[in-house]
């Protein structure tokens, strides 16, 4: 293995560079939420279709001669397949959502108006297509509806439904794979022996996907052997686009995820990061999978999801602000950086700005549990003080 540490930037453009949209797919409208459009989508109908009455009342034609004292013709309700027409001086009956006669030129409200032997009065200002919903007024058919890169949101989804459009391309979400592996590691609910620890990498990644949509991901845990991890490791990279291994990716005798990677040739694109926490990070691709083997320590397998992973995801998935961005906020309190790796430190926003937590260990997640921000440090940074701005990742 190629032991060069790359900094945090280049990690993050090589990850963002070599990661790439899945093919698209037609999926049913009820299945494409939160998802991204693979292709702009044209109207194909006017919409409203035909002139509609906003109100319930009455749908007159009137001009400068005809003003009032309309003569009642005809009742139109939500439905009627009535493409009638009216002469100066007429109205018919009409009800919210019903086709107005094709020339009536406005629809006054029922509370505005007196009916006495079929004759309508009326009490209202009058104007062209007062409470006509105009056909094509909200959008005309051949034009552009949403854009490629949108995405569907419930009301995107109702919009096309208004439509009458019933699939639509999408980026597809990825298979997700997460591979745990460790002799130490026991599912919590059993008591644990000595040497041993409870397991916590796989459902801690597991809820960080689901948070962001990605709710079916596959759990294989693996003991610390050679031919168990490359046999898991073969058949997974196979069955998924993005795999995740956490563990055994340090220079341990008994850490095999490396070596069994590149035995099943997959392609390095980067292995360890000049970063704290989360050095020994492996990104690689197998075929058209996507491989992270995240180190073992808990607060480093997080830090790594939120910093590379997550925009990875959201490049696959076609959204085109996969990029995290940083906010500058006013750091809270003092911390002394040691080392020349970048730093990642577990957070708080406060009113005024961000709080640097306890309990920076890679091992630890009690202040991880806390946060809600990575405070980002480049390598040469040596000291922040109270006051000073500090790029800051949100955790959402
Ligand atoms: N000689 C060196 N040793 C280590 C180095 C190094 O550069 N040279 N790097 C250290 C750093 S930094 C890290 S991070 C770890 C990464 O090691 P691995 O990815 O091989 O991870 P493991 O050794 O398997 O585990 C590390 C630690 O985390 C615990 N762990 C692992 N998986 C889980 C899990 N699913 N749930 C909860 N806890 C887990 C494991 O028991 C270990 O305590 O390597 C350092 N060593
Ligand atoms: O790189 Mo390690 O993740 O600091 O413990």
């Amino acid at each position: 293995m190629n032991n060069y540490l790359v900094s945090i930037k280049e990690a993050i453009n090589l990850v963002n560079t070599n990661v790439l949209s899945k093919k698209p797919k037609k999926v049913l409208l009820k299945d494409a939420l939160d998802l991204f459009l693979a292709e702009d989508i044209f109207s194909p109908i006017n919409m409203p279709p035909f002139n509609q009455s906003a109100m319930d009342g009455y749908a007159i034609l009137y001009d400068d001669k005809h003003q009032n004292n309309f003569k009642l013709v005809d009742e139109i309700k939500a439905g009627d397949n009535n493409k009638r027409t009216l002469n100066t001086g007429e109205a018919v009956r009409i009800f919210t959502g019903a086709p107005t006669p094709i020339n009536a030129n406005a629809v006054i409200m029922q509370e505005n108006t007196e009916v006495n032997n079929g004759v309508l009065k009326i009490d209202d200002t009058l104007s062209d297509y007062k409470n006509i919903r105009l056909e094509g007024e909200q959008i005309k058919q051949k034009q552009i509806a949403l854009q490629k890169g949108e995405k569907l949101n419930p009301a995107a989804i109702g919009f096309l439904a208004t439509l009458g459009i019933t699939e639509v391309s999408i980026y597809p979400k990825p298979n997700i794979s997460i591979i745990v592996t460790g002799n130490e590691l026991v599912t919590p609910g059993t008591p644990l022996e000595f040497g041993q620890i409870y397991e916590s990498n796989a459902i801690m990644l597991q809820t960080a996907l689901a948070k962001k949509g990605f709710n079916k991901t596959n759990i294989i845990k693996v003991k610390d052997d050679y031919a168990a991890t490359k046999n898991t490791l073969a058949t997974t990279l196979k069955e998924s686009d993005v795999v995740l291994i956490s563990g055994g990716i340090s220079v341990g005798d008994y850490d095999f995820v490396g070596k069994a990677l590149l035995e099943l040739k997959t392609e390095q694109i980067f292995y360890k990061i000049k970063q704290k926490p989360g050095k020994p990070l492996f990104f690689g691709k197998n075929q058209n999978t996507v491989v992270f083997a995240l180190p073992g320590n808990p607060a480093s397998a997080l830090t790594c999801y939120y910093i590379y992973i997550e925009s990875a995801l959201q490049k696959i998935i076609g959204n085109p602000n996969y990029s995290k961005s940083t906010v500058e906020l006013t750091l809270e309190n003092e911390y002394l950086k040691k080392g020349t790796r970048g730093e990642f430190l577990k957070a708080k926003t406060t009113q005024n700005g961000v709080e640097i937590l306890g309990s920076q260990s890679s091992a630890m997640l009690n202040s991880f549990a806390q946060a809600n921000a990575l405070i980002y440090l480049e390598d040469d940074i040596k000291i922040v003080k109270k006051g000073e701005k500090v790029k800051t990742y949100i955790i959402d």
